[in-house]
């Protein structure tokens, strides 16, 4: 009988039971850290003999005793011990591994922590070896005029437009691409990513070989496709390829979304009886998004003959993967290849007459030598021309980026409510004009453009920039800023890249930037083209760590500091005060005055019987002053 015991409930209090459980668990876990206190005391003593053995003594003259290393140690943690308990459990011992792990066999199951040996980091050949671009625009040695590699009809436009020299990423870049287009047959050019300071002249260094290769031979293809991250930057780049298009014979679209779809449809296909669909333009320019649009609903839209593939602004486009642009584009291509490809056999014949592959430009100011990030665009046989040229042997965090030697960074610490003294100090005491001001957000931007028109009763003249302006609204801002009839631009980072607004005299980063991409882009919308430039970035006393992190995550040394006397702004105060009560009056009014105009047009929706328009994302939320 006593084989099989039958459990029955014996109503035994069941608070009881658990209790013993609770017990039965308790001592298991002090029976645990009992055998892991043996075992961290048996591993403290065994180092002890190898280091003795190994004589790695120092010797206190003072007391003339003899201290190892280790026993210093021991001392630390016995001191550990005194404070809590867990000082056994958490701290790794230090063993000789060969005795664990004679064969460096990993024991399955073992919980023992073992530091993982650091691997050192080893880039792909392109990028540690890249060209170096030279940053001085000062001392120009490279006459268009001179220059045999390239066409007549493009020497004679830059010479119109003042181009007498080339910067030394065109003077590198330019001749490059011109001659990977010139291999005979199979041979693939080789792709190339530049990486060089804002204002150094990126966009002829690929605006000039593209309509060099490809005015040679006119047709009804999309031959080049440039991709950029926004519209404004598109249609910059649009007005260069336009300007240096002419007497070319090559035409150009953009395609931003600035216009409907269907308008650009009509700008860029036309039916013909013959031919059905022909392409009206050799160069398109467009936004990510807007591309898959066209890629997607534009019939006859292809991009077999492409030629060139140029993406402005790489490292930000990846960031923002609109309509995942490129694995549309990707697929896109690889099915028009497909179809022009058939029942090709492998011989030298129709190797030689294959489509030769898309050559693949990307540029930017902050584009990271990350093979991860590379990786995504399938270069083949990279070139990288960097002004910043790292290596396998240098912290690759160092020198990632770099700016403009004519540029002056600064930056002014002050208490939160100095900072609009301070701004209002520079352009009204010394008389900063041409001044760019970012803040972080389109509120904060509209807040202190009211406050500075307010302030300064009509002696200064703001204008604001941000998402919440249609793109005609912005364009009218930047041409009159070109004109000097605007003094300062109160902007949010949606223009702080690519942007080359010409002769802007000052950056002042009014709230500071989130990272170091966002800093150097800002600040590189002055010191372009060789001219000077000054950036000044206002920090709050708790925001100088972040800052300086910032500064050293780019290899930047340290920036001088501006200092701004107390008495000045304590001499501005008293009219501030008067100006921030007008400016809270100011946009009260202007919140009760859309309050009133979305209560209307409800009304008047509902009246019709429609339902009301819901409020678009970046249309001007209530603000609080
Ligand atoms: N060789 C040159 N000589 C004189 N001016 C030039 C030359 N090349 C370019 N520029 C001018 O320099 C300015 C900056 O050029 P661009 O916009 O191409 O710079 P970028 O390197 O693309 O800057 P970002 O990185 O900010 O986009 C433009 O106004 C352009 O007209």
């Amino acid at each position: 009988m006593d084989l099989f015991v039958i459990n029955r409930y014996t109503g035994i209090n069941e608070d009881s039971e658990i209790i013993n459980q609770e017990t039965l668990h308790l001592q298991k876990l002090k029976q645990k850290i009992e055998e892991r206190k043996k075992k961290y005391d048996f591993n403290k003593k065994t180092p002890e003999i190898i280091t003795l053995k190994e004589q790695d003594l120092s010797v206190n003259l003072e007391s003339n005793k003899i201290i190892t290393d280790e026993n210093k140690n021991n001392k630390t943690l016995e001191n550990k011990n005194e404070e809590g308990d867990l000082a056994p459990v958490d701290i790794p011992a230090k063993t000789n591994k060969a005795d664990k792990h004679p064969n460096e066999f990993k024991v399955l199951g073992n919980t023992d922590f073992e530091k993982k040996t650091k691997i050192d980091r080893v880039l792909p050949y392109w990028l540690s070896h890249a060209y170096s671009v030279s940053k001085d625009l000062q001392t120009l040695t490279c006459s268009v005029e001179k220059q045999i590699w390239l066409d007549d009809t493009l020497k004679a436009t830059l010479l119109k437009e003042g181009v007498t020299h080339f910067f030394p990423v065109q003077e590198q870049v330019i001749p490059f691409i011109i001659k990977e287009h010139k291999l005979p047959g199979p041979f693939r050019p080789h792709d190339i990513c530049v990486s060089a300071p804002t204002g150094s002249g990126k966009t002829l260094s690929f605006v000039l070989p593209i309509i060099h290769v490809l005015m040679k031979q006119l047709g009804h293809f999309v031959r080049a496709l440039v991709v950029l991250p926004v519209q404004e930057l598109a249609a910059q780049v649009t007005k260069v390829f336009k300007k240096y298009c002419t007497n070319t014979g090559l035409k150009v679209a953009l395609l931003s979304g600035s216009t409907p779809l269907h308008k650009e449809q009509q700008q860029i296909m036309r039916y013909t009886e013959t031919s059905e669909w022909i392409c009206e333009t050799d160069i398109i320019v467009c936004t990510a998004g807007r591309l898959v649009e066209h890629l997607q609903n534009t019939e006859g839209f292809s991009l077999k003959h492409l030629k060139f593939l140029v993406i402005d602004e790489a490292d930000r486009i990846m960031d923002n993967i609109q309509n995942d642009w490129l694995y549309h584009l990707d697929k896109h291509i690889k099915i028009e290849s497909e179809i022009l490809n058939k029942n090709s056999h492998l011989n030298w014949q129709n190797i030689s007459s294959q489509k030769s592959s898309i050559h693949k430009l990307l540029f930017s100011a902050t584009l990271s030598p990350d093979p991860e990030m590379l990786e995504q665009w399938g270069l083949y046989q990279p070139k990288l021309f960097s002004a910043a040229p790292i290596n396998d042997s240098t912290d690759y965090m160092i020198k990632k980026y770099t700016t403009p030697d004519e540029l002056q960074e600064q930056f002014v610490v002050c208490t939160a409510e100095e900072k609009p003294l301070i701004l209002y100090h520079f352009l009204c005491n010394q008389k900063w004009d041409k001044t760019l001001c970012f803040t972080n957000s389109s509120q904060s931007a509209h807040r202190l453009k009211v406050l500075l028109d307010t302030w300064g009763k009509g002696n200064l003249k703001v204008a604001e920039l941000s998402a919440a302006l249609d793109r005609t609204n912005r364009e009218q801002v930047l041409k009159k800023f070109k004109h000097t009839e605007i003094d300062i631009i109160i902007s949010t980072d949606a223009l702080a890249r690519g942007i080359d607004i010409p002769a802007c005299n000052y950056v002042v980063s009014y709230d500071p930037p989130r990272n170091i991409k966002t800093y150097v882009h800002r600040i590189g919308r002055t010191g372009r083209a060789g001219r000077k430039g000054n950036a000044v970035t206002i920090l709050v006393h708790n925001q100088m760590q972040m800052f300086k992190e910032i500064l050293l995550s780019s290899g930047k040394n340290e920036i001088p500091e501006l200092k701004v006397d107390k008495d000045i702004l304590n001499q501005l105060f008293e009219s501030y005060e008067n100006a921030i009560r007008d400016t809270k009056k100011s946009i009260n009014d202007e919140i009760h005055s859309k309050v009133k105009k979305s209560i209307e047009l409800k009304r008047a929706a509902k009246s019709n019987g429609k339902p009301p328009r819901k409020r678009k994302q970046n249309e001007t939320k209530p603000m609080n002053v």
